[in-house]
């Protein structure tokens, strides 16, 4: 790709998810992360919960460099209303996924960009449909471990694949960044701009 950011870019998590969904736009940034205890955060609503906290994962690295762009996001589950983030044993990932089996519940990713002395936010909302799963089902996906440090306990991008009948909205919002969206703030803040200045295909 052709572009450029206007400040040096960090990306504020650990997830290796998102460094691979960040690293589709084309421009370099590094990894700098801060510990957050992401239960101690109060969201109003789903999407306030999840940009609360996306803010709180990135104000620490924004601190420390203020010289850069710093990008931050925090992904959720919710179903019933109720936020389902990673489970802390086998039982509650069990319990989740009965939870989530043949039903439709909602991912929403909150993203932050820091730059300056500025904050913006904004999230993406992905619909998940799943058929229903038996008992058997769920036991050996739990067994498997691949539920642990995800939202929701499942993994659309692994063997969790299997679960889901449908989606409707963004498939890397599921995984953990709504790159393509994320793609168009950046532009919106002129954050991002083309190398050459001849080359100004407009998406
Ligand atoms: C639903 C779902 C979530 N996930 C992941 C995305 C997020 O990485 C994770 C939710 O945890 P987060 O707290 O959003 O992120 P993280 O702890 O992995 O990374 P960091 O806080 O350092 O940025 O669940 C998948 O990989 N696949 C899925 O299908």
């Amino acid at each position: 790709m052709e572009f450029k950011t206007t400040k040096p870019l960090i990306l504020a998590s650990a997830s290796p998810r998102r460094k691979e969904l960040l690293s589709l736009i084309g421009v370099p940034f590094e990894v700098k992360t801060m510990e957050v205890d992401e239960n101690s955060i109060y969201g109003g609503s789903a999407s306030e919960l999840v940009c609360n906290i996306a803010m709180e994962k990135g104000l620490a690295v924004a601190e420390r460099n203020q010289h850069a762009i710093v990008i931050s996001a925090d992904t959720m589950v919710f179903i019933d209303d109720e936020p389902l983030g990673k489970p802390q044993s086998a039982e509650m990932a069990k319990r989740y996924l009965r939870r989530l089996s043949g039903r439709t519940h909602t991912v929403i990713t909150g993203v932050a960009i820091y730059f300056e002395d500025i904050c913006s936010v904004f999230f993406e909302k992905t619909k998940v449909t799943f058929y229903q799963l038996s008992d058997e089902w769920i036991d050996s996906y739990v067994a498997s471990g691949d539920c642990f440090d995800k939202a929701g306990g499942y993994g659309i991008q692994t063997a969790g694949a299997l679960m889901v009948e449908h989606i409707n909205g963004d498939y890397n919002n599921v995984v953990g960044l709504p790159v393509a969206e994320l793609y168009r703030e950046l532009k919106n803040l002129q954050l991002i701009e083309w190398k050459s200045a001849g080359a100004r295909h407009d998406h």
